[in-house]
């Protein structure tokens, strides 16, 4: 009896621990933070003026899913001694010794280097170009160059995350005009409050790793003023697409309602209870749903730009 559940009973220890080994390698990919990286993406695409074959529009979505899923996993690469220091990162792949820095490596220029060329292939080079910059720009301006550097590390490094729509704008017109770029704007300003937000309370990680994210070098109470500063300004920028009539009034109401939201949790962010440094006295309520809150603001609004011009307008 024992000898036939024996073998059995392997295979599934087998079958987990191959999964278990599929699921390390996706979670190089940073598939959470990619959601909605290639929402924004998608939605690039979709509101560009033109046509393209939905077969190839799709495999578009799938590059810019697949290079951003390389730039995380180069950066958890590069990253791999200050994830270990970290609390939130020290489960990693990586750190936690379960992929070899060397295969993470090659796996992401692998991966980094098809998504491009199967873009250009696809669509079109302007497309692959921007991508190619984009992973670029989010490895070695950002992670490489910036983020051990600079307290404003994320506002200029972000910059990476606010290029899928221009991705997708150019896969299907080859070109990059300016609603693109306000659509780009406006992830490049709602970046500072999403990730400062939650580095209110993620502050001793980043010490601990001596990465120089504002409220380890600035303080908290100047994270919480220049979360702030970044939602009004994002405020103004989500509405420059009606601004300029690319988007309707459906579009602007939603856009002015999600701006104040937004910037209701950024003011309860500002005067959240203090200590004499500006660290929380409540344990960063006000700033756990500011980060929840830009989540779902992001999701919403680009939601809201692809109903207004392709149900509505
Ligand atoms: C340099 C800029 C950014 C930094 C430093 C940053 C940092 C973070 C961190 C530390 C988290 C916590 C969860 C985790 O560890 O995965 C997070 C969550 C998240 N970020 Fe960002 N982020 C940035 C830009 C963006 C951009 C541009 C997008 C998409 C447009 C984005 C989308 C998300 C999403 C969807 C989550 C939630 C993931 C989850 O549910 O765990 N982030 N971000
Ligand atoms: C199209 C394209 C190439 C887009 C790539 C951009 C991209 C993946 C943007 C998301 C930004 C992000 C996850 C930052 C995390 O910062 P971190 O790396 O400092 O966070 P960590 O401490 O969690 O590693």
């Amino acid at each position: 009896m024992s000898s036939t559940i024996a073998p059995a009973a392997t295979n599934v220890a087998s079958d987990d621990s191959d999964l278990s080994e599929v699921r390390d390698w996706v979670a190089l990919l940073k598939p959470r933070v990619l959601t909605l990286v290639v929402f924004t993406g998608l939605i690039g695409l979709l509101v560009a003026p033109g046509h393209i074959h939905p077969v190839l529009g799709l495999t578009a979505v799938l590059c810019i899913t697949i290079g951003a899923g390389a730039a995380g996993a180069l950066n958890m690469w590069y990253d791999r001694d200050i994830d270990a220091l970290m609390r939130r990162t020290q489960r990693r792949p990586i750190p936690a010794g379960r992929i070899a820095p060397n295969g993470a490596l090659g796996f992401g220029v692998v991966l980094a280097v098809a998504s491009v060329a199967i873009m250009g292939l696809a669509t079109n080079w302007v497309a692959a170009g921007w991508l190619a910059f984009s992973i670029l720009f989010y490895v070695v301006v950002y992670t490489a160059w910036l983020k051990r550097r600079t307290s404003q590390n994320i506002v200029i490094g972000g910059a990476a995350g606010a290029f899928p729509p221009i991705i997708g704008w150019a896969a299907v017109t080859g070109d990059v005009t300016l609603v693109p770029w306000l659509m780009f704007t406006i992830v490049f300003a709602w970046t500072p409050p999403h990730f400062w937000a939650l580095s209110l309370w993620a502050h001793g990680d980043y010490a601990r790793a001596g990465v120089p994210m504002l409220p380890v070098v600035e303080g908290a109470r100047e994270t919480r003023k220049q979360i702030l500063i970044y939602t009004v300004v994002l405020a103004i920028a989500s509405l420059s697409p009606w601004f300029v009539g690319f988007a309707g009034p459906a579009y602007a109401a939603v856009a002015a309602a999600l701006g104040g939201g937004f910037l209701y949790h950024a003011i309860r962010t500002w005067r959240e209870a203090q200590d004499e440094t500006g660290r929380s006295l409540v344990q960063d309520v006000a700033a756990r749903r500011t980060f929840a809150f830009s989540l779902m603001y992001l999701f919403i609004l680009f939601g809201a730009l692809a109903i207004d011009r392709l149900v509505l307008g």
